[in-house]
């Protein structure tokens, strides 16, 4: 589905963080992208989800070349992939619900100025909230749910244009155990559901090793471990972490 040719990313002036990256990626795929701090994982993500201009390299998504994206591949891009960032960007004074809507591609320029919502709308977000098990809190403020409620929320306003590619900052960071479990859970519900692909970056080896279908360890800015996610060995985790 996603095929990545060749990927570098160097920034002004000369800082090289990402180089000759190559992969694909098939629907329904959990990646956990794991590596030491620094390594090139957010620029990793970013640069897939197209935040981020690529310096050298070729994305190939659903047989076109949208490593330069046109207007209409912008849209595609925009429709099909979902980026959630590390520190969403929620609005701590507007009910789950409304944060929800608020990431639908097709709003009103008068709905989103005003966060009002349709009846069918409405419906619909709440079905997303159910989906990461936030039903109940619908209406309540964002800033009076939990940190890790407040990431499903993210999860819920991320999926309701129905993405196919779901890239994740550490969806789990800062979270208790029991959030951290939930949200992985709802991640892996939604490849083995609804087929989506998701890529999240983990800082807990643990969590990769888990729960994902596949396991990416980076270590300075390249691939240097690409398998199907198991119980890593000590000397893949030194490869990817380095000598303790
Ligand atoms: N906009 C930028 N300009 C210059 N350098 C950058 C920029 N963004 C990232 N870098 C550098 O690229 C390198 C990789 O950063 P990145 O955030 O991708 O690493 P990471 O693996 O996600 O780290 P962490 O686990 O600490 O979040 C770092 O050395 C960082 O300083």
């Amino acid at each position: 589905m996603i095929t990545v040719r060749n990927l570098s990313k160097v920034f002004p002036p000369d800082i090289k963080v990402l180089s000759q990256i190559s992969f694909q990626v098939d629907e329904g795929e959990f990646i956990a992208v794991i590596g030491g701090s620094g390594s090139g994982k957010t620029t990793l993500l970013r640069c897939i989800s197209h935040q981020e201009k690529w310096t050298t390299g070729q994305l190939i998504y659903q047989s076109n070349d949208i490593t330069t994206p046109g207007l209409l591949e912008r849209w595609k891009l925009a429709k099909d992939f979902a980026f959630l960032e590390e520190k969403p960007a929620l609005n701590r004074n507007k009910s789950a619900i409304k944060n929800v809507m608020m990431g639908r591609l097709y709003q009103t320029p008068i709905r989103l100025l005003t966060g009002t919502t349709s009846r069918d709308e409405h419906v619909m977000g709440m079905d997303y909230l159910e989906k990461v098990g936030l039903l109940d809190k619908g209406e309540k403020k964002v800033g009076q749910l939990s940190g890790g409620e407040q990431q499903r929320v993210a999860i819920a306003k991320a999926l309701i244009h129905n993405p196919k590619v779901l890239v994740a900052d550490e969806p789990v960071s800062g979270l208790d155990p029991k959030a951290t479990e939930y949200i992985m859970q709802d991640l892996k519900s939604l490849c083995q559901e609804r087929n989506m692909s998701v890529i999240a970056t983990l800082h807990q080896v643990e969590l990769a090793e888990r729960y994902a279908t596949r396991i990416w360890g980076l270590s300075e800015g390249k691939i240097v471990l690409d398998i199907p996610a198991r119980s890593l060995t000590m000397r893949e985790k030194q490869l990817i972490f380095g000598a303790p």
